[in-house]
């Protein structure tokens, strides 16, 4: 009997990536990639499209379940017929940082939200995009009849959508960063949908982990493969990664994030840590940033060097680059909540104005960020002692490196693969058999801190909070 495959989709900013994945080990058999267009407003259909690209150069022939993990937060908003009726506003659009501040005082305060549904509203979240939509335009909000994320409207699509009648589902994982779903109730607050757009919308149904919302549609790109719910990136990631005590996952995509599956649920009052909940029945709370791996970019643009020179460079310059601090708040920022900051650069002297000390300082500043999100998982009681690091970000020699002594832990660079995709080929795989699988990831270079590095990231970080603030 021929092989059954399992495929598994990472729909994140930047790309949609596609693995095929042989269920009784996990292994990748096919992959592919497809571009996202640039900017913080996308039409979804273009997700679709690169989404149907990539399953068409994989194949799916063999393929008998599918599951989409995608990037969180996006409001897709649809009409009656349940096409987009403008372009999604993206998890790093920032146009509803008065929107969230708005909703956060009409409720009562930040301690509200974090009680209502684990996480403080910040411009990324999707009900603040509501209410920027209710207020800025008020006839794309009247045509409106329900709201999506990006991951729940690829697997409706991949089920015909409304031609065939498919009911919109989400995940737990997913609704948790919508702002009003809450994973202290396991339900939606339509209360809370309604206070941000000021009247109701069709949501998705919530499937429970690992169930078979339904079929490939027969004219679409897998057609009969049972579709799983799907879930949002980071709990895709969270899914495919078997995580020991002490242990964060750091992932360097586009957003930086750090998280782990946890057994309580969080309500962070500060807003620093996002309590969403994961795609298996347990939390991930979660600190997200605005700028990551592109911040890298940045830096070897500025330098006129490529990734590897750029490595280079920063690898020459001593820890702390010689005082010159990177605080690179190149989108604004998300954590912490400084949705119109700019990057600034600090601590500039004739004796440290080198190129070295530069690239060094840009990856230094970027760790920053991800390091304030372990001290604020701390602060909520989620304690790490170990750092997982994965994303594109994670590519670069200098970040693997210096990472030990920005964090002071130990640091783990996981093996370069696509582990939102294979968190969402296991949930495939589980939706398929009605068994989680129990596939293992390679584990293997670790990074020891030393106490010197321990030393480097307490100056790295106070030199770093001096200038951003
Ligand atoms: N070796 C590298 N050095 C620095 N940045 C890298 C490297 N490899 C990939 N990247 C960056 O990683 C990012 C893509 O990471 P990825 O995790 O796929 O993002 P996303 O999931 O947000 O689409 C891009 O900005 C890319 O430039
Ligand atoms: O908003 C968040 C997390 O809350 C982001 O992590 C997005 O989910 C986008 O992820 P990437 O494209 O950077 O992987």
């Amino acid at each position: 009997m021929p092989t059954t495959y399992v495929a598994g989709v990472d729909s994140s900013t930047q790309a949609t990536k596609v693995v095929v994945v042989d269920p009784d080990d996990g292994s990748v058999v096919r992959e592919a990639r497809r571009a996202h267009p640039e900017g913080t407003e996308v039409d979804p259909r273009a997700w679709w499209t690169a989404l149907c690209d990539a399953l068409s150069e994989v194949g799916t022939d063999d393929v008998g379940a599918i599951a989409v993990a995608g990037q969180q937060h996006g409001m897709v908003l649809c009409d009656a017929r349940g096409e987009p009726v403008r372009d999604a506003l993206l998890w790093n659009d920032t146009r509803s940082a008065d929107a969230a501040h708005d909703l956060v005082e009409e409720l009562g305060g930040p301690g509200a939200w974090a009680d209502a549904v684990g996480t403080v509203p910040v411009a990324s979240i999707t009900a603040t995009k509501l209410r920027w939509t209710a207020r800025a335009e008020p006839a794309n909000a009247e045509r409106a009849r329900s709201v999506m994320l990006p991951h729940d409207w690829l697997t409706w699509r991949l089920r015909g959508g409304a031609r065939a009648g498919a009911d919109p589902t989400t995940d737990r994982g997913d609704a948790s960063g919508t702002g009003y779903w809450s994973p202290h109730t396991e339900d939606y607050r339509p209360d809370l949908l309604e206070l941000a757009f000021g009247r109701t919308l069709d949501v998705p149904r919530v499937a429970t982990p690992g169930e078979a919302v339904g079929r490939g549609h027969e004219h679409g790109p897998v057609p009969g493969a049972v579709v799983a719910p799907g879930t949002g990136d980071n709990m895709g990631a969270a899914l495919a990664i078997g995580t020991a005590p002490g242990e964060l996952i750091v992932s360097l995509g586009t957003s930086g994030t750090v998280f782990v599956a946890a057994d309580r649920p969080t309500a962070d009052p500060s807003g620093l840590v996002a309590g969403f909940a994961d795609a298996r029945g347990r939390y991930l709370p979660l600190v997200c940033t605005l700028n990551a791996a592109r911040v890298l970019g940045v830096g070897a643009t500025l330098l006129g060097v490529d990734p590897d020179g750029f490595d280079e460079l920063a690898l020459s310059a001593e820890p702390g680059a010689g005082g010159l601090v990177l605080v690179p708040y190149l989108e604004g920022e998300r954590t912490p909540d400084r949705p119109d900051a700019t990057g600034t650069v600090g601590g500039l002297t004739i004796a440290n104005g080198t190129r070295e000390n530069l690239a060094r300082a840009v990856v230094e500043g970027m760790l920053c960020g991800l390091a304030a999100g372990v001290e604020a998982l701390a602060d909520v009681g989620v304690e790490g002692s170990r750092v997982l690091l994965i994303g594109g970000g994670s590519r670069s020699r200098a970040v693997a490196t210096i990472a030990p002594a920005v964090f002071g832990l130990d640091v783990e660079v996981l093996a370069p693969a696509e582990y939102v995709a294979l968190g969402a080929a296991r949930q495939a795989a589980w939706a398929l058999t009605g068994d989680e699988p129990d596939w293992r990831i390679g584990r293997d270079t670790v990074v020891e801190a030393t106490d010197a590095d321990r030393d480097a990231a307490r100056h790295v970080r106070a030199a770093y909070a001096k200038i951003a603030g």
